[in-house]
């Protein structure tokens, strides 16, 4: 087996009194993706930023790509790209401008950058936008600019910093082919993010952080089969979630909650589901904290009902 791209042993960083990191371990392999997840303020960006040599940390060892990052920071440096180092991407210039203008900077010859920003274009599916300013480019586009302008290197490790937030559902579906491809190239990638479903979705593992350290890790399926079996819910008749009994997925746990349902005659005309248990029941059992949502949160409401079976009340 290969040498882990990404090793990390108790990391520890804090802010003031404030301690953000308190013992991380982990261990990436090469060429997976590993999803970062998180309540708000547990560290996840403190984490990226160490691991991309941004923040110093006060302790612990950080191995990225077989380079220390005490003592040879400048060959990590070599070894990473983190998006959203390029949000302030030159907006007068194209896209082509832009991702010749880094090639060059990258040591790629005249000729060897006009090239590698044709294959960048190409790649995240921005050929039509070649020569048109950044400036113009929709939402999705610039994340897909900014994704490539940190591969222009083709470096090993990727880092990705809720890469897809904001983003309308058919732009991030799109991105997330595109990492999907990079690590199928071999690139192994570190994301956050705050949507579960894009952990599901992605990610080969997933890393929990709060308090300050890892407290679960696995696959998703790994995960969701921790928190236990189905959940039974009990919806009005606009599809508004009025109760969440989780069950160990047993005939017996089901009746069980049914019968809790039952107890109450007002109950007797709503509907019950059964569905799967989510990543966000996973996420609350694990953090005892629901993760913020927003409008475009696919996760939310409608989206976590898709392992949904109606039954009979
Ligand atoms: N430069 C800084 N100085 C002081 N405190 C900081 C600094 N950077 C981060 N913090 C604090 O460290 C904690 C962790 O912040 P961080 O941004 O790493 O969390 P996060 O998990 O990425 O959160 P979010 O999901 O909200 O982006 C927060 O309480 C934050 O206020």
């Amino acid at each position: 087996m290969s040498a882990p791209a990404i090793e990390v042993r108790g990391l520890r960083k804090s802010y003031g009194t404030a301690t953000v990191l308190d013992g991380v371990d982990l261990s990436i392999e090469t060429g997976s993706i590993v999803a970062l997840l998180g309540p708000n303020g547990a560290g996840k960006t403190t984490l990226i930023n160490v691991l991309a040599t941004l923040t110093g940390a006060d302790s612990g060892t950080v191995v990225v790509a077989g380079a220390d990052l005490a003592s040879d920071p400048e060959a990590v440096r070599e070894a990473i790209s983190l998006t959203g180092q390029y949000a302030a991407v030159d907006q007068v210039l194209t896209g082509e401008e832009n991702l010749r203008m880094l090639a060059r900077l990258s040591g790629f010859t005249s000729a060897g950058a006009r090239q590698r920003a044709r294959e960048m274009l190409d790649r995240f599916e921005l050929t039509d936008a070649a020569r048109k300013r950044v400036g113009s480019y929709s939402g999705g586009m610039r994340r897909r600019l900014d994704l490539a302008l940190g591969l222009v290197a083709d470096p090993p490790v990727v880092f990705l910093d809720e890469p897809t937030t904001g983003l309308d559902t058919r732009s991030r579906q799109e991105l997330w082919r595109m990492i999907a491809e990079l690590a199928e190239r071999g690139t192994t990638i570190l994301l956050t993010t705050q949507y579960l479903e894009e952990a599901d979705a992605l990610a080969d593992r997933i890393l929990v952080l709060d308090g300050g350290s890892i407290v679960a890790e696995g696959t998703p399926t790994e995960l969701k089969a921790r928190v236990g079996g189905e959940v039974v819910e009990l919806r009005d008749l606009d599809d508004s979630l009025l109760l969440e009994i989780p069950t160990d997925g047993t005939v017996a746990g089901l009746e069980a909650a049914l019968a809790v349902i039952a107890a109450d005659p007002a109950t007797a005309t709503l509907r019950v589901v059964v569905r799967k248990p989510s990543m966000d029941d996973v996420f609350l059992a694990l953090t005892g904290h629901r993760v913020a949502t927003d409008a475009e949160d696919p996760t939310s409401a409608d989206a976590r009902t898709d392992n949904r079976e109606e039954v009979a009340a």
